[in-house]
Formats: C-alpha cells, structure tokens, sequence
C-alpha cells in the first residue's frame, strides 16, 4: 500500500522543516521538496496534500521562484503559507500582489470570517504570527477571501471547489495559537489523511527494507555512543540480528570512562560490540603536536587505520550502515543557493569514501529532537590547547566530570547547549596550605545556543560557579586556577580549537 504522504514545497523558508515536523506530529508522513521538483516527480510520490511554504522573494520579482501553474490544476488540495499564498494568488487569474503599505512581523490577531472546515474547531478570533512585508490586494478568481487582521484584509484565501487555501500566517509556528489546530484540519479535513504514520510503523517498514536491501549479508555500523549510532545500531540489530557487526573505537580521548559506559549500554541492548582500545596508537601521533588543524587530521587519519586494521580481522563485509538524517538529506536538495546544493554526508568517524561497502541510511527520513550536549569527534584533543599528553588529558577528564555533575546537581544542564573544560598551556602561581604551587588553569566553557551557528556565554549563577571551582582545586591535582569563559560567538568560538 502506498504510505499516505504531504509534500512541502520549499521556497527557501526558515520555517519549512518546521512545517514538516509539524506535520508529522499528526502522525501523517511528510517530505520536504525543493520548489521546482519536476511535475512527474511530485505526480509520482501521489501525495495527498502539498504545503507551499514561505520564502523570502516577493512573487512580483523578476527571479522569484514560481510554481509550475499545472500543480495547482493535479487535483491535490494544496495550502500555501505566507509566500506560498501569494504565489497562489499571483498565477491564478485576477489576483495581485504588492508591498503591503505596513509590514506585519509578530503576533496579529485573526478574525475569521468564514468558517470552512480548515479552521474547524478554532474560535472566531486567534493569535496568529505574521512574518511578511506583501500582501494580497485582489482576491483571485475563485477564491473565497476567509479572514483578515487590522493589516492584512485578505489574510487567508479558500477555492473551496478545488481544495486551494492560502494563509498569509505561518500556522507552522508555536506563536500561532491554535492548538496545532489549522495543519490538524488540513491533513485530516482537506486532504482525509489517516494518523497512521507512528514511530511503530515506521520501525517495521525500516526492518523489512533492510532485511530486502541486505539480504542476509553482514552489515557493519561504527558506534560512538552517541544518539545516531545507537539508534541505528538498534533497528539494525532488530532487522538483521548476528549479521550485525558493530565497531566502538576508543581513541584516548574520551570522557571519563565513556568507553565503560558506551560498553555497558550495548551489553544492555544486546549487542556485541567490537572494541578497538587505540588509545596508546593515537596519543602516540598526537605526541608533541600543537596545532588544532594539526590534531584534527591525525586524529581522523588514525581512525581510518584503526578501522582497516579492524576490519582485517572481522573480515568481508558487504554493507556499511551509517546514520544520515532528514535534515541532512533536506540540505542536499536546498534551494538555498549553489553553495548549499551538493554536500556529502557525514562520513562515519572519517571513514573514507573507496571502502569496499555498500552504504545503506535506514533513519534517513527522521528528524531528531536536540538531546543533551553533543560531543565533539576530536574529543578531548581541541580541549587540551598545546600538546596532548595523559597527564593533562587525567586532569582534564577529572576537572570536566565535575563540572558536568554539578550542572546537572544545579538544573542547569539542560538549559547549555554546549559546556566544557579546556585545559590552558600556562602555569600560575597559588597558595595551597601555606605552600607555593605553580600549576596549571582550566577554563570552564559554558553556552547557550540553539543551533551552534551563534552562541552566548551561559548566565551560571556565581554560587554555581563558585562551587565548581573549589571542587576542581580541591579534587584535581595540578590544578590550581579555574577561569570561566564570557565570549559569545562570534567573535570568538565554542570550542577554544
Ligand atoms: N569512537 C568511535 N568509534 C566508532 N565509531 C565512531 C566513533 N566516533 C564516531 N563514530 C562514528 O562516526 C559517526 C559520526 O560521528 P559524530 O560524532 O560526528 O556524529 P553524530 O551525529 O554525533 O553521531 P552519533 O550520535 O552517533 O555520535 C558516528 O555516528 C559513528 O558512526
Ligand atoms: O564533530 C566535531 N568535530 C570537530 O572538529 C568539532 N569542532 C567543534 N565541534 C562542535 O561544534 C560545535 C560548534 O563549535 P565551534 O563554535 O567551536 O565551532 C560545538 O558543539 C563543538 O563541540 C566539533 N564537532
Ligand atoms: N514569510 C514569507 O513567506 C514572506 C513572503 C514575502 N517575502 C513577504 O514579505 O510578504
Ligand atoms: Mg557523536
């Protein structure tokens, strides 16, 4: 049976993953397509329903991306949002769009004025976010106009016949509130799409196309302990069960007993895991070395002779599983410009491209909730500015353990997207005891930040950070100065390499 689908034009909105994810939590299965996917194609995916997004062109612009006119003649109820409304209007006869005496950003309050099933069960008058500097003007042939705000007095738009709607707001948003109500109404009034699309059945389906794609033969899949790979690991254990064969590489630069912990939760999964303990291998490349780049290249260099060598020993294996994501697929297609068109995905641990597998990407069509502080692949080696040696990588790892425990004791850990120790190539002079010592600092780094692009400094209550630092000195030998870092990126960076 062909899976229920809504496609989401892109026209390069902000907010259309967002509209896709929205989308999904109505358990209806939603892709995202750049504006100009051929008509064959889109035909051929059959959806039930097309979402035109937002975009920042205007659509009287002489290089604004249009719409090919015959989707909205396929007989397949379409909403466009905001840019994706004035599109519509735009190709259809008698409509027309200008710049809005008044642009609209932020909360505006809707008045419906007619009540069609699309706003089934939404009160009279809602709160709706605007993003938007045009406007429809004249209403198209056709068309119903359904409601307005101070500003926009064609604020939603409804070809009832032909199942067309256009909102000049962007239901996607939580600042839209309507219970999620409006994209609701869309796929199960509009389009009668069915909430069957559950994490459950997206599982089977992944087990079954596995099991056809590999037909038996072993499946390798590189595991950090990360979500991804877990994740991964998991459904492919489920689909292919002994032919799985999992690699965890522990290259010396991992948190405090990471290894055991990564170890003991596969052992709780029921996975065997080959283990590589690297550690001496990598420290020893990384001896004497001090510049970032530098370190980065051993450290992925290494990591692909760790896993030939490996792989000598487990022998032939046919497939290579890795953990690609929607968004990464999504910006492979991006319509955002030529720079982001190509990318390749992101490659297992560095692993390079003229391996002898064939690759196979069973979460490919998933979203992930942003879970806890990610954790960088070079690890402890940008943490560490100048050379790398155990004795700082010990006094780091036991430094970073308390100030991580002590967020979370705090309530805090949650609220920092990213927070870590970074271990300073100086020396400073202190008082322990009555004694002189001559030791060395830690910058604890902490930020906030929704997507890593840019950051600021996390507020950590000075009683927050005044324990932590007395932990540190108290607990860890050779430290005797903690600093914390107060820069935001830009200028400076997240990481200090
Ligand atoms: N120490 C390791 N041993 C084996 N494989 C690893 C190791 N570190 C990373 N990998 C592999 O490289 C992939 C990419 O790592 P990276 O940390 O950049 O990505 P990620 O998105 O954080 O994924 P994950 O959540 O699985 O860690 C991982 O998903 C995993 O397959
Ligand atoms: O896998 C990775 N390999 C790297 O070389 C690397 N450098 C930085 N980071 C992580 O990226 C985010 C942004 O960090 P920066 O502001 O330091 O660039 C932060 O979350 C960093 O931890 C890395 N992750
Ligand atoms: N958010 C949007 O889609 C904006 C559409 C169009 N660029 C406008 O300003 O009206
Ligand atoms: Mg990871």
């Amino acid at each position: 049976m062909k899976r229920e689908t809504i496609v989401v034009l892109d026209f390069g909105s902000q907010y259309t993953q967002l509209i896709a994810r929205r989308v999904r939590e109505h358990k209806v299965y939603c892709e995202i397509h750049p504006y100009n996917i051929p008509l064959n194609q889109l035909a051929s995916i059959q959806p039930k329903g097309i979402i035109l997004s937002g975009g920042p062109a205007s659509v009287y612009a002489t290089d604004a991306p249009l719409l090919d006119p015959k989707i909205l003649t396929l007989g397949v109820p379409i909403l466009g949002i905001c840019y994706g409304m004035q599109l519509i209007a735009h190709l259809s006869a008698g409509g027309k769009v200008h710049p809005a005496v008044e642009r609209e950003f932020g909360s505006a309050e809707l008045i419906v004025d007619l009540p069609i099933p699309l706003f089934a069960d939404l009160s009279k008058t809602i709160d709706v976010w605007m993003s938007h500097g045009d406007r429809i003007d004249v209403l198209p042939d056709g068309f119903h106009p359904v409601a307005h705000t101070h500003n926009s007095p064609i604020a939603a738009i409804a070809d009832l016949d032909r199942d067309i709607y256009g909102l000049q707001f962007h239901p996607e948003v939580i600042h839209t509130q309507d219970d999620n109500r409006l994209l609701a109404n869309f796929v199960y009034e509009v389009c009668e799409c069915s909430d069957e699309w559950t994490m459950q059945s997206f599982i089977a389906e992944a087990t079954e196309k596995i099991r056809t794609e590999t037909g038996g033969a072993r499946v390798l899949c590189a595991v950090s302990g990360g979500v991804d790979s877990t994740v991964l690991a998991m459904l492919l254990k489920r689909a292919v069960g002994d032919a799985l064969v999992c690699v965890f590489v522990n290259n010396g630069l991992l948190r405090k007993n990471e290894a055991d912990q990564v170890l003991s939760t596969f052992r709780e999964l029921g996975i065997d895991v080959y283990y590589v303990d690297a550690t001496d291998q990598f420290l020893e490349y990384l001896s004497g070395v001090e510049s970032p780049e530098q370190k980065r290249k051993i450290i992925g260099n290494q990591f692909i002779e760790v896993f030939k060598e490996g792989l000598e020993q487990i022998g032939q294996i046919d497939f290579l599983a890795q953990g690609t994501l929607y968004p990464d697929v999504i910006e492979s297609v991006s319509v955002k410009g030529p720079s982001a068109t190509i990318k390749t995905h992101h490659n297992v641990g560095g692993l390079p491209e003229n391996l002898p597998f064939k690759l196979i990407e069973p979460l490919r069509e998933l979203f992930k909730d942003e879970d806890g502080i990610p954790f960088p692949g070079p690890g402890l080696a940008v943490r560490i500015l100048g050379p790398i040696t155990q004795e700082r990588l010990d006094m780091l790892r036991e430094a970073d353990e308390i100030f991580i425990a002590e967020l979370r004791k705090a309530g805090l850990y949650d609220e920092i997207w990213q927070a870590l120790t970074v271990f300073l190539p100086v020396k400073s002079v202190g008082v322990m005891g009555d004694e002189r010592t001559y030791e060395n600092v830690v910058a604890l780094r902490a930020v906030t930040s929704t997507d890593g692009m840019t950051a600021d400094w996390a507020k950590i209550p000075h009683n927050v950070l005044g324990v932590i630092s007395n932990r540190i000195i108290n607990e860890v030998r050779g430290i005797n100065r903690v600093v914390y870092d107060i820069s935001s990126k830009p200028p400076s960076t997240i990481e200090w390499e």
